[in-house]
């Protein structure tokens, strides 16, 4: 080709390319953000999101006639998604653009807590490793091994209850600790005061304070962690230095001692000695995978399940027909008196549906955790900028009237009963009442990959409860308001 035709081509080609760029540029530059309050120069809307930032948020929506709303928190992008078709669209269908975490600075970078399963980037391919071990971890076969455990572990609880039934609360926080730290580490909890338990409540509790939202400016202006630490408003450096020491600390201490444990050569098998062993993970530091992935159990299980029973054991309370109606079932499946066992949960449908109406009434988590969009985007008629935070506003969903009709009712034959699930085709989801685990446990890349495992230890317990208990208020007792507290994760109140 001559030196004239091969310019001339690739001007043609050059001018093609800045048409089409310009065209496409300005298309998405014509779209608006999705609409939403304006809130004040400085801090956004802030100020205006606690304490129940779900509620806001639907009244939002309403309010801009728009499902998906956005708005700052500081310097931040916020967009929230809150009806199920808007999350499923983004966080399901383009998980690979929406399931990085937003990047907390305070806590993930000055603390180093970046690398937990919860906060590593969806970008980063230890992601993955962590997700293929914990759903190794976590499969169905696996939670078979558990079977024994779990049923060891429920008979403890009931004792429990029938002793000090006030302590309720108590005794199911020690039932979720005991069955994780035995799956992660091969460790049986001390009976009191124990030294492992301490350490995992140490760790939430200085990563609650470095997590806090809008707490730490730092993570609004990122720049702000090279100030020198001896400078006089440098407190949070200091004070992220001090937290990053004891966190680093605190996460090794299980970890090590599996590994003395298996260098004695006695200790029980567990997610953590099994990967040790394994020479498959593909990480040139394996430990680290295991390590991080191990206290990503802990960290989903010990509240999460709590949660959702604590709310069990109040609704059961309020509402006696369901519970006598659960227990008839239970006793029909295994005989008066009889315990049911972990194999037997899955014939238990209305018991089944009323796990399934307790996550819809009560959410563990209303706003799951937040998401971030690694490109620029197009949704319907708004375009979502690059880097903003994707919030999914889940109890907004699970609270839909045109999703699930009546839906402060707390009704478990909503998802037994014919007449209350709308058509739906082939494995879709019915038009009403649709299975809320689809939305209770996150979404995209990041749905939690301990759904199997909540939902067999959650129901056996509840099995176990009701086939043992009738559940009451005590006596003299007004029914209380249903209430639930704000944070991460939610608890139905009251709470002590
Ligand atoms: C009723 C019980 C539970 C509920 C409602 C629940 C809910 C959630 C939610 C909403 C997320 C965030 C998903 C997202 O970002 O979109 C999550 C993540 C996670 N959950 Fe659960 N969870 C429960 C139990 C468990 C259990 C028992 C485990 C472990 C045994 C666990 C381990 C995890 C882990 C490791 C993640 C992080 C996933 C990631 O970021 O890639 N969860 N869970």
């Amino acid at each position: 080709m001559s030196p004239l035709i091969l310019i001339l081509t690739s001007a043609l080609i050059s001018v093609l390319f800045l048409l089409y760029h310009r065209r496409v540029v300005s298309k998405y530059d014509r779209l608006s953000i999705p609409p939403g309050p304006p809130g004040n120069i400085f801090s956004g809307v802030k100020n205006q999101l606690s304490p129940s930032p779900w509620l806001k948020y639907a009244q939002w929506a309403e309010h801009y006639k728009s499902p998906v709303i956005s708005f700052w928190v500081y310097n931040r992008r916020t967009i929230v998604l809150n009806d199920h078709k808007s999350i499923r669209d983004l966080l399901d269908m383009r998980a690979n653009s929406y399931s990085d975490r937003p990047k907390s600075w305070m806590y993930h970078d000055l603390c180093g807590r970046g690398n937990t399963v919860f906060n590593i980037s969806s970008l980063d391919n230890r992601h993955a490793m962590y997700r293929r071990l914990l759903k190794h971890g976590l499969s169905g076969r696996a939670i078979r091994e558990y079977h024994g455990l779990l049923e060891n572990e429920a008979d403890v609880l009931v004792d429990g209850l029938a002793q000090e039934p006030e302590s309720f609360q108590h005794h199911l926080r020690r039932n979720a600790a005991a069955v994780i730290m035995r799956v992660a580490y091969g460790y049986t909890l001390t009976e009191n005061d124990d030294p492992f338990i301490s350490v995992a409540e140490e760790s939430a509790k200085i990563s609650g304070w470095a997590l806090a939202p809008g707490r730490w400016l730092v993570d609004y202006y990122p720049s702000l962690r090279f100030i020198p630490r001896w400078v006089p408003f440098a407190g949070f450096r200091r004070q992220g230095e001090e937290w990053r020491r004891q966190l680093d600390s605190l996460s090794d201490v299980p970890h090590k001692w599996v590994k003395a444990q298996m260098e004695q050569g006695d200790y029980v098998e567990s997610f953590t000695s099994r990967f040790i062993q394994s020479n498959s993970i593909g990480d040139e530091n394996p430990d680290e995978i295991v390590k991080w992935a191990a206290g990503g159990l802990y960290a989903g299980a010990s509240d999460t399940t709590v949660s959702a029973l604590t709310s069990f054991i109040l609704l059961m309370a309020l509402y006696p027909q369901v519970q006598q109606q659960a227990q008839r079932e239970i006793e029909g499946l295994c005989g008066p008196g009889k315990q049911p066992s972990p194999s037997d949960l899955h014939k238990l449908h209305y018991l089944n549906a009323v796990y399934r109406e307790v996550l819809r009434y009560a959410p563990v988590s209303n706003i799951a955790l937040p998401h971030r969009v690694i490109q620029d985007d197009v949704y319907e008629c708004y375009k979502i900028p690059k880097d903003s935070t994707v919030i999914a506003n889940t109890w907004a969903v699970l609270h839909d009237p045109a999703l699930y009709p009546e839906p402060f009712r707390f009704n478990p034959s909503r998802f037994i009963d014919d007449a209350l699930i709308g058509a739906g085709t082939g494995n879709e989801q019915p038009e009403f009442n649709p299975d809320p685990r689809a939305y209770c446990f996150g979404y995209g890349r990041r749905t939690c990959p301990g759904l199997q495992f909540a939902e067999t230890s959650s129901l056996l317990v509840m099995s176990r409860v009701l086939s043992r208990f009738n559940v009451s208020l005590p006596v003299g007792t007004d029914a209380p308001e249903v209430e639930f507290t704000p944070g991460i994760t939610s608890h139905i109140k009251p709470s002590t």
